[in-house]
């Protein structure tokens, strides 16, 4: 592409970082470290070491860097290197040995030392040995100046290692193939050792078969060392020509302009080049640094598989007349842009930015001249028009002939109508763009998706740019745009692009209205469905509970995990009937959950005491447990199949048996604190979750798990594996999101529904925006769907719930107190002694016993060594035991029956649950729950192939 061959220098943009050390990420970190800082520690001796070698090292580097400084002065000047990007000391290994070997073998110094060196290296290589000081000479050059550059360096040693090998082989056949039996001085004069054990097997075959392979291996060594792909030889021999004549044939072409090559050069103004600067590029000179080298076509191909396909201006296209420059490909982007524009239509100015945004050169993009031609990625429509949801007629008549309808769509406001872009928008992406430039980035702002909360900026890097090097910028970035919640997803997930996600300072809120009439919402009646928001595209997310198939909401206070629930429970209302969906919600905050006390779709009161709520966890297990009994005796895998074949009337009971089969709903279960209860019984708890977790998916029943302390001890390892959908909202350390999520990420949230999901199946979290109902908005659904039916709640699933908290200090000794008062009215007699003979406590208990019945009056003060006065009456037993359990009256069979009566007014149907109140547990299992009304609902179409979440179209 032409954004890469037009691309800033490469090694311009690397030496004038130095300093910065946030600006890249050193080459050398692939093999060295992880970084800027491991690249200083490197050139720190350890400090175990002794300190003499320390003082040697310390020596030694000094001389490097002293070497290298004025190194890094010649020619091109590449000075301003970061100093964590050195290799001075390896650099300085390669010259002081060069200059070694050069000693004897160049200057011919003599000597023992020098002697024994020469025979090693000389009877190694032969007469190559000569080559080797400039080898070394161009290695420590190299390592000076460009030392970032480690595939760049390792391709040239790996050149000169072939080289070296080929030339020894070559060298022994030229020096007359001497063998070890001749003596080592032939060798000497050859290819050496190296060369005889190189040359000596092929030769064999025929003396034409060494050189043939050895010279061909050399050639490609050449290559190799130059960076020379194949394609390119007749450009560097053209270049050689013209160098060696002093003909620019170059710029020749370059105004025919026809070739492949040359049109490169015009994008790149190379016209006006100096042709100093081509006498570099020819040599592979500084390739690296030289500006007019970066995306010069095959330059790269041994460090980068894919070769640029940028398209070059067709052959033989119009000339261009001399001294007039062809216009860029950016430039005719540009204009492109601009003319549509003029023509103010919005859907041509998209169409041509989008045509034109992959050929904007970042000069172009950078210039302050040329606007920022840049568009939101996926353009964002308006909120789907508030016409209502449809009927599902279908779905409505429940048992016993009620008609049921689904609260109106107009209880749900529409939100407001999402911007495309804005001011804020624009002034972040000159930000960016900035901030890169500063850095000498090689990269660009392609694009951007404007969500509610946020905007992700998308930035396209030039061939060659690392991606560390915009990652290692977050600060700065943070800095440039002045917020502190910057976050950076390299890559987005299916684009080649890294995503910069920065908050808009306006924000939009996302009604839940405006999710539920979305086209995904509508596309589907399943009853479990829920709006759980918009993501960064700006695209509706809905999301099936039932496929989730538990979930896990996490978020520090006041992140927006309440509203979540909110427009979950909101959601379930407005699409379904209580025959579909019944829930359990478990509130020990008490207030979170309220305003939906007394709605049909609640099998039990809102459960507040975490006591209660462990029981229920317990109850919803037991009910697990009969559903898994009937779908194996009727021999079903899913409780869906379940329901159809219930419709069908496939599914008949025992003859002997009284029961009414009928399809089981939905089962939802609601926990808004977690933490609150594994306070109070963790063991209960995560036993009770794990085996639903674990089960409940077929049995049509599913967990919903919010915490704001998304601790291990609250969000257990057991619980964790076996919930596997996670929405969390913004946390308070980046702990916390690894606990939720396993990956960081939610501490960089900013909180008010914003949010990462990450649905079961999902690799990568989705950033979402959650969905908002207003309390009124809430209350006018509630209201609808009390209208029509009234709760009919079960006793046993948390028998407690709905009745008094027990005194604080009575505590765990409920059941001993409550034998005690017996005791103690019945006999009339209140002695602590007894109280210990009989319940078998000891002093301590007995004397705590006693001190509970006088302060709840059922016996007088102290009187010493005497037993005390009992205050109460036989008769008046039951109501003093009744308010000790925390109850306000004792349960008598006549509540039952009212309660029944009112259901049966109701036209729900109660066999089942009647019978229920006098099964016991194990009945239960045989008999089969069935607390629910009895329902033909669950629209098992929706629910074939379909994801637990989806985006939808706007
Ligand atoms: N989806 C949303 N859209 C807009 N604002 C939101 C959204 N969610 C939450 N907020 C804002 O954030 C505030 C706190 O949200 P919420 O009460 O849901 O937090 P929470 O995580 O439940 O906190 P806590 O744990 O203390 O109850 C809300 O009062 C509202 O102003």
């Amino acid at each position: 592409m032409a954004t890469r061959t037009t691309s800033a220098p490469r090694g311009s943009s690397n030496s004038k970082s130095g300093g910065s050390g946030s600006g890249r990420t050193p080459a050398k970190t692939g093999r060295s470290g992880t970084g800027t800082a491991r690249g200083k520690q490197a050139a720190v001796v350890e400090p175990q070491q002794p300190w003499i070698l320390r003082a040697l090292a310390g020596v030694w580097l000094g001389i490097g860097h002293v070497v290298g400084a004025g190194v890094r002065r010649i020619g091109h000047d590449v000075s301003d290197l970061d100093p964590a990007d050195r290799r001075d000391g390896a650099a300085l290994f390669n010259l002081a040995l060069g200059v070694f070997i050069a000693t004897f073998a160049w200057w011919g110094f003599k000597g023992w030392f020098p002697d024994v060196v020469y025979s090693i290296v000389n009877g190694t290589f032969g007469w190559v040995s000569l080559l080797l000081p400039l080898i070394l000479f161009v290695c420590a050059f190299r390592l000076f100046r460009q030392p970032w550059d480690s595939r760049g360096n390792n391709r040239v040693g790996i050149g000169f290692l072939i080289m070296t090998f080929a030339g020894t082989g070559l060298a022994h056949i030229i020096g007359g193939q001497p063998t070890v039996a001749d003596g080592f001085e032939g060798l000497r004069r050859a290819g050496g050792m190296l060369g005889f054990l190189a040359a000596s097997p092929l030769a064999a075959i025929h003396p034409a078969v060494p050189v043939i392979v050895y010279g061909a291996l050399a050639f490609v060594s050449l290559l190799i060392v130059t960076a020379t792909p194949f394609g390119a030889i007749p450009r560097r021999i053209r270049g050689a020509y013209e160098h060696l004549m002093g003909v620019d044939l170059v710029d020749a072409d370059a105004q025919r302009g026809d070739s492949h090559d040359r049109s490169y050069l015009y994008e790149n103004e190379a016209a006006v080049e100096p042709k100093k600067k081509r006498r570099k590029r020819f040599f592979g000179k500084d390739r690296d640094d030289d500006p007019t080298l970066e995306g010069y076509v095959g330059d790269e191909a041994f460090e980068h598989a894919i070769v640029d396909d940028d398209a070059p201006p067709a052959k033989g296209g119009p000339a261009v007349p001399p001294g007039v420059r062809r216009p860029t490909q950016a430039e005719i982007a540009v204009e492109k842009i601009k003319a549509a524009q003029g023509l103010g239509s919005p859907k041509a100015v998209a169409d041509n930015a989008t045509e034109a945004i992959p050929l904007v050169t970042p000069t172009a993009a950078l210039s302050p001249a040329v606007p920022p031609v840049i568009v939101p990625s996926a353009p964002v429509g308006p909120p789907p028009p508030p016409t209502p949801i449809p009927q599902r007629t279908e779905q409505l008549s429940l048992a016993g002939d009620v008609t049921y309808t689904l609260p109106s769509s107009d209880n749900l406001t529409p939100g407001s109508i999402p911007k495309e872009r804005t001011e804020a928008n624009d002034a972040v992406v000159a930000a960016l763009t900035d901030t890169l430039q500063q850095f000498n980035v090689d990269a660009t702002v392609t694009g951007f998706s404007r969500g509610p909360t946020v905007t992700r900026y998308e930035i396209e890097l030039a061939s060659g740019t690392k991606v560390e090097r915009v990652t290692a910028l977050s600060k700065n970035i943070s800095y440039a745009v002045a917020s502190s919640d910057v976050r950076i997803l390299s890559p987005i997930p299916g684009k080649s692009a890294i995503g910069i996600e920065i908050p808009n300072t306006d924000r939009e809120t996302v009604s839940l209205g405006d999710v539920l009439r979305s086209q995904n919402a509508r596309r589907t009646d399943h009853p479990m469905v829920m709006g759980v928001g918009k993501d960064v595209e700006g695209g509706y997310v809905v999301a099936n509970l039932a496929k989730m198939p538990h979930l896990l909401v996490a978020g520090a206070t006041g992140a927006g995990k309440s509203s979540f629930v909110n427009s979950m429970i909101t959601s379930i209302l407005m699409r379904a009937t209580p025959d579909e969906v019944r829930m359990v919600m478990v509130d020990p905050k008490r207030v979170e959950l309220t305003a939906y006390e007394g709605v049909p779709h609640l099998i039990t009161p809102i459960i507040t005491n975490p006591k209660k709520a462990a029981e229920a966890l317990q109850w919803v297990v037991r009910e697990m447990d009969a559903r898994y009994d009937d779908l194996a005796n009727y021999g079903f895998k899913h409780i869906d199949d379940f329901n159809k074949a219930v419709r069908a009337g496939k599914v008949v009971p025992p003859v002997d048996s009284k029961r009414i089969i009928k399809p089981y709903p939905y089962l939802l279960v609601i926990v808004d604190e977690l933490a609150d209860l594994m306070m109070v019984a963790p063991r209960d708890v995560e036993d009770s979750i794990v085996r639903i977790t674990q089960l409940a998916r077929a049995a049509g029943i599913h967990l919903v798990l919010a915490t704001q302390r998304p601790s291990v001890d609250v969000v257990t390892g057991l619980i964790k594996a076996n919930v596997p959908s996670r929405m969390a909202f913004a946390t308070s350390s980046v702990t916390d999101s690894r606990v939720v999520l396993d990956q960081p990420g939610a501490e960089k949230l900013i909180g008010q529904g914003d949010a990462l999901f990450l649905p079961m199946g999902a690799s990568k979290a989705m950033r979402v925006q959650g969905a908002w109902v207003t309390e009124s908005e809430i209350h006018r659904v509630v209201e609808h769907v009390k209208g029509q039916l009234k709760a009919v709640y079960r006793d046993d699933v948390a028998p407690e719930a709905q009745k008094k908290q027990i005194d604080d200090d009575i505590g765990d000794d409920l059941e001993v107190l409550l034998q005690a008062t017996e005791l103690v009215v019945t006999t009339q007699f209140g002695s602590t002694s007894m109280l210990q003979r009989k319940l078998r406590v000891g002093f301590a208990k007995a004397g705590r016993l006693m001190d509970l019945l006088e302060s709840r009056g059922v016996v007088g003060p102290s009187e010493g060594s005497k037993a005390r006065d009992v205050l109460v009456k036989p008769d008046d037993l039951a109501p003093v035991l009744a308010a000790m359990k925390g109850q306000e009256a004792p349960a008598t069979p006549d509540a039952h029956t009212a309660a029944l009566s009112e259901n049966a007014n109701a036209n729900i149907a109660v066999g089942g649950y009647a019978e229920d109140l006098v099964a016991t547990d194990l009945e239960r299992r045989k008999q089969v729950t069935e607390y629910h009304d009895g329902a033909d609902g669950i629209d098992d179409e929706d629910e074939g192939g379909e994801d637990a979440w989806s985006l939808t179209g706007r």
